[in-house]
């Protein structure tokens, strides 16, 4: 039996899916000979973690018991009083985090993995991957932030596995990783890589009320925790920047043109989450939906398009043909196309949901399964 041991950050609405698939497959991957054993969680507070990493794990009925505790609202220190886990918090974390690794490390290792929103996780990310922890992500935000960040990250690519980044569950990353090391330049790269913006175009289209809209993504799970950072652009952004270091570009997130759905006076400096949602946003209907009447009277559509190509990088609203790849998306469908020397005059054509909590955590999940070979001995 292969074990791999986990470390999971972030037990928001992706992280708590994620517990669940992990429960729900131990048949699956006990016939495939691979136990996951989580050893630890953590939120932005608190940890909860096996009272020994190196002979025991967080057993599921705690698991699960945890993932309710988390999304009734409570605080991971409420588990202290279920019996079985050490509690920690603050900046004990991080150093409890290293030891864990320390101590895994002469074993089999350990796997960080980072369901997060934050940017505060790059430094105990980077921390861990000294010790050859392996890292698994679905946050961005440590893949955009320095270079210098990246590099380290990125430094022993075996162990590091980021699918959900870009397309949530789709098989972004390794297509171009096996076009890339198979020696074929990619030189063009477009698509539409929101989930969110993908289904509040197509819906706005149909006639509902951008706002209502908005709120209905967020509740669907394809939003960010804040949905400003989809509806700014930013996550669109971080997902190009992703691509195009993948394509060895040296560029950092302030080289590329974004173009926001929403003013500045609306900004998370401003105003709530709650603010924006329940205020904001109708401001806004009004002149989204004359974009859309007025791309729809020269038989266009908006999408939110990315494109990477030479030296140009770039998100922001396009006017799309309603018969193109683009054109014809609905939902929160993502397509993404991708031009090297063998996919020259037809593009590679990935498409499906972008987002999603199951389908960004099943692709978490499937990238810890693709690095169990770094587990047996
Ligand atoms: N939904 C989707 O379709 C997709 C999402 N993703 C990515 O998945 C990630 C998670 O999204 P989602 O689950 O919706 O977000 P949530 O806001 O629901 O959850 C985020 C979790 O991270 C915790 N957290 C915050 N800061 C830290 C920290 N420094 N260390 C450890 N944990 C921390 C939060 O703690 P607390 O509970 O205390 O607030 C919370 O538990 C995001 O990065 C998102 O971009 C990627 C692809 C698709
Ligand atoms: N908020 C994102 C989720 C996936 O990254 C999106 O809408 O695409």
């Amino acid at each position: 039996m292969v074990n791999i041991p986990l470390l999971l950050m972030g037990c928001g609405e992706v992280g708590r899916q994620l517990l669940h698939h992990i429960v729900s497959c131990r048949p699956l991957h006990s016939k495939q000979g691979v136990m996951l054993r989580v050893v630890g969680v953590c939120d932005s507070k608190s940890m909860v973690a096996a009272p020994d990493v190196l002979t025991s794990h967080l057993d599921d009925e705690f698991l699960l018991k945890l993932c309710k505790v988390k999304s009734s609202g409570s605080s991971l220190q409420e588990l202290a009083n279920f019996g079985g886990c050490q509690v920690f918090s603050g900046q004990e974390i991080a150093r409890k985090v290293m030891e864990f690794a320390a101590t895994l490390r002469k074993l089999s290792g350990l796997t960080l993995v980072d369901c997060s929103a934050s940017s505060q996780t790059v430094e105990l990310l980077s921390q861990a991957v000294n010790l050859d922890c392996c890292v698994v992500l679905a946050n961005k935000k440590p893949l955009t932030s320095s270079l210098n960040d990246y590099d380290k990250l990125v430094s022993q690519p075996r162990r590091i596995r980021h699918e959900s980044t870009v397309g949530a569950g789709l098989p972004v990353i390794s297509s171009i990783n096996r076009i890339l090391s198979s020696g074929d330049p990619i030189f063009r790269i477009i698509g539409s890589l929101s989930g969110t913006l993908g289904y509040v175009m197509s819906e706005v289209e149909g006639g509902r009320p951008f706002s209502e809209v908005v709120n209905t993504a967020k509740r669907l799970g394809y939003t960010e925790p804040d949905p400003r950072d989809d509806l700014s652009g930013m996550d669109v952004a971080r997902k190009a920047l992703i691509l195009a270091r993948l394509l060895g570009r040296r560029i950092n997130l302030d080289s590329i043109k974004v173009e926001s759905l929403y003013p500045v006076e609306m900004g998370p400096d401003v105003m709530s989450v709650d603010e924006f949602l329940s205020n904001g946003l109708p401001l806004l209907d009004k002149d989204i939906q004359n974009r859309i009447d007025n791309a729809s009277s020269k038989g266009k559509v908006l999408r939110y398009v990315c494109l990477i190509e030479e030296s140009r990088c770039e998100v922001g609203i396009q006017e799309v043909a309603k018969d193109s790849a683009l054109g014809r998306l609905k939902g929160s469908d993502n397509v993404l196309e991708i031009y090297s020397r063998c996919y020259s005059k037809q593009p590679l054509v990935i498409q499906g949901a972008g987002a999603g909590n199951d389908t960004t955590a099943a692709g978490v999940l499937a990238d810890i399964l693709d690095i169990q070979d770094l587990f047996r001995h």
